[in-house]
């Protein structure tokens, strides 16, 4: 998988579903959820995206114990199958697929709607979403010279400061508090599995866009309502948001309402409307992570996988 990866390839194939998406012309009913007993949850996630011929499955669990037992937190399959005839295509790992489909919902999100000319990026939670949201960013929106990183686990915070010096060139520092990941920033992505806000609506300041990636599930969420009740709030999939992104506990304690939300980011991509429209004002996009951004980051995979020979051709038998 990783011999395959194409960052551009697959922001454009994501890019290209949410405008599908936002014109009306895809198929995904919202996420499934099943809940473990011991705190990790599994969930189904089909799409059909008519226009670029695609359609799959995504399943993936979540469970934040995973890395004290040597696993990663997100851990996903993929099956993509021919819209014509059902038939499987491709079985394929998730896992980074799904790392690599939210960074590009990052970076396409911080396009349409940070300040340009952007240079600082602020990251809170340094795992795997809080790399790949730099990453992405950092080689979309191609302005940023400094990334500020806050982790609880600071050896996760000093792992991703030596990939933003080494593999992307640009100045990492490493902050003690989530503030400080915060002050000064053009553009904040938080990416950790919290349960109740770590960033406060009186650290932010005028202009800030923040990607609300962690928030992906009932209960989740990482920002003070009062952060929601005065920014441009651009969701994913309304349908899913409501229910498990960073806008689900503020929509059910009434901090917000639906008319609270501006607009999907497919609607903003397929310009129907716009994105920042004042370099003051505070925008989110509220990321909960779509299986048409599955399909279409892993038919790049898939074709590159034709195109290069790698993977293993299999036989299917069926009656
Ligand atoms: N929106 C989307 O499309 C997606 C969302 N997610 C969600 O993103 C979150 C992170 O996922 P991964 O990066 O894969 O997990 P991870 O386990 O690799 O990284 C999470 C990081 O957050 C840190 N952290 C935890 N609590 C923190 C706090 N209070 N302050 C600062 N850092 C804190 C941890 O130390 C860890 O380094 C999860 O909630 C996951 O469900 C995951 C994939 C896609
Ligand atoms: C983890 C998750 O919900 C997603 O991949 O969208």
């Amino acid at each position: 998988m990783a011999r395959l990866f194409d960052l551009h390839a697959i922001v454009s194939a994501v890019e290209e579903a949410f405008r599908e998406k936002g014109l009306g012309r895809v198929q995904m009913p919202p996420k499934q959820y099943l809940f473990f007993e011991g705190g990790g949850d599994w969930r189904i996630m089909p799409a059909y995206i008519p226009s670029m011929r695609l359609a799959g499955v995504k399943t993936v669990g979540v469970n934040p114990q995973n890395p004290k037992r040597g696993l990663a937190t997100v851990i996903a399959l993929i099956e993509l199958v021919d819209p014509d005839t059902g038939h499987p295509l491709a079985v394929m790992d998730g896992t980074l697929i799904t790392a690599w489909r939210t960074g590009a919902a990052g970076a396409i999100a911080a396009k349409y709607m940070a300040r340009s000319g952007s240079t600082v990026m602020g990251v809170i939670g340094a795992g795997v979403q809080g790399r790949m949201q730099v990453y992405f960013t950092v080689e979309t929106v191609r302005t940023i010279t400094r990334v500020k990183i806050f982790d609880v686990r600071r050896e996760a915070a000093k792992s991703l400061a030596v990939f933003v010096e080494k593999e992307l060139g640009i100045d990492a520092s490493i902050v003690d508090e989530p503030l400080a990941a915060v002050k000064g920033v053009d553009i904040l992505a938080t990416c950790t599995p919290a349960r109740s806000p770590i960033v406060r609506g009186d650290w932010i300041e005028e202009g800030l866009h923040i990607n609300a990636i962690g928030a992906d599930a009932p209960g989740k969420e990482e920002l003070d309502p009062a952060i929601l009740q005065k920014a441009r709030i651009v969701v994913d999939d309304f349908v899913q948001a409501s229910h498990s992104g960073e806008i689900n506990v503020p929509l059910e304690e009434g901090y917000i309402s639906e008319r609270d939300i501006y607009a999907e980011l497919g609607e903003v991509v397929a310009g129907l409307k716009p994105g920042r429209v004042d370099d003051r004002e505070i925008t989110i996009f509220d990321s909960t992570g779509l299986a048409i951004q599955d399909v279409a980051a892993a038919r790049v995979v898939y074709e590159a996988a034709l195109r290069t020979g790698l993977g293993t051709r299999m036989k299917l038998v069926m009656a």
